[in-house]
């Protein structure tokens, strides 16, 4: 059975009806790590709120662990454990008090299932008589994660727990997903961060309320149709301007120090470089590279 699945889950919002969530359908198999991967906005935000029975949809259905998000609501309250994107903890409760507090609500012991935080909490134990509104980024996403898992959830959801996280935290905290993994918990996470994409076991690419596509990092990634090529000059916006125009462009954009180019004809590296010269552009490097899911994702949003 899956772990999760969404049909045509839709939510619309206020006077304008904006379709924050679209007839949107997918499903999560138990124990894997499935990333909704999507820019802000996208709506990632309301389909973990509908499935964490926090909001009601407008349209479709869902089952979390096979129950029903509105008819059984409760149980699935009690089964699954969220993150939310906010910090969603009692600032002025203590590292300590925070983690009792959910223990307690959900019926168990922070002993009981101690084994399962075990790995996240000895880092914050430390500091367990400080406020949690004191505590740094890192350090509350890790209580956040703790007080989430306290009961034992078989879905966790997690939204977006590494935004504003330096990078170093958001390292540690993908290495603790993939050993809760290991426990046999199913995760759905949310990032903003393509890098996070390859992480996944399977990741739905997602933007306006709409999937645009749901597979594996690595077949989103060989799935890409086009040769891509990064291209790098002294003038980086002149050479951005000109691929723009160039007759075979099928798409450009910046990307880090270089930028990126498809083509909808099969050119060579040559005819690019001396169209390039005449437009004036020196010290032209042009390679072809690995599609990122990045790439993917852009290439997805101009089809
Ligand atoms: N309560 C609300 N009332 C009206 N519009 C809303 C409400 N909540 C979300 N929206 C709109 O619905 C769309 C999807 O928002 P949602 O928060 O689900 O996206 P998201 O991918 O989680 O992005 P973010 O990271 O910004 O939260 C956005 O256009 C947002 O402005």
């Amino acid at each position: 059975m899956e772990a999760v699945a969404l049909r045509n889950l839709s939510k619309v919002y206020g006077k304008e009806a904006t379709r924050a969530v679209n007839d949107v359908s997918f499903t999560v198999n138990k124990g894997e790590l499935f990333g909704l991967i999507g820019p802000d906005g996208a709506g990632k935000t309301s389909i973990f709120r509908m499935l964490t029975t926090v909001l009601l949809p407008d349209g479709g259905s869902a089952t979390v662990d096979g129950l029903d998000i509105v008819k059984d609501y409760k149980q699935i309250r009690s089964r699954v454990g969220y993150m939310p994107g906010k910090f969603s903890l009692y600032p002025d409760l203590t590292i300590e008090e925070n983690l009792n507090f959910f223990a307690t609500v959900f019926n168990t012991t922070v002993e009981e299932n101690y084994a399962l935080i075990k790995d996240i909490y000895v880092q914050i134990e430390p500091f367990k008589t400080r406020r949690a509104g004191k505590l740094s980024g890192g350090m509350k996403q890790k209580l956040a994660l703790c007080c989430a898992l306290i009961h034992k959830p078989s879905v966790l959801f997690l939204d977006e727990p590494t935004t504003g996280v330096d990078p170093v935290s958001r390292k540690e905290f993908w290495d603790m997903l993939k050993r809760l993994k290991e426990q046999a918990i199913t995760i759905v996470v949310s990032t903003p961060y393509m890098d996070e994409a390859t992480l996944c076991d399977r990741i739905a690419l997602i933007q306006n309320g709409n999937i645009l596509s749901i597979d594996t990092p690595a077949n989103v990634v060989a799935s890409y149709p086009e040769k891509l090529f990064a291209l790098k000059a002294g003038n980086m916006y002149a050479l951005l301007q000109a691929m723009e125009h160039y007759e075979h462009t099928l798409n450009s954009y910046a990307f880090g120090e270089y930028m990126h180019a498809s083509f909808r004809t099969d050119v060579s590296e040559v005819d690019v470089k001396n169209y390039l010269q005449q437009q004036g552009l020196q010290g032209v490097e042009m390679k072809t590279t690995v599609p990122t899911i990045e790439d993917c994702f852009i290439k997805l949003l101009k089809d």
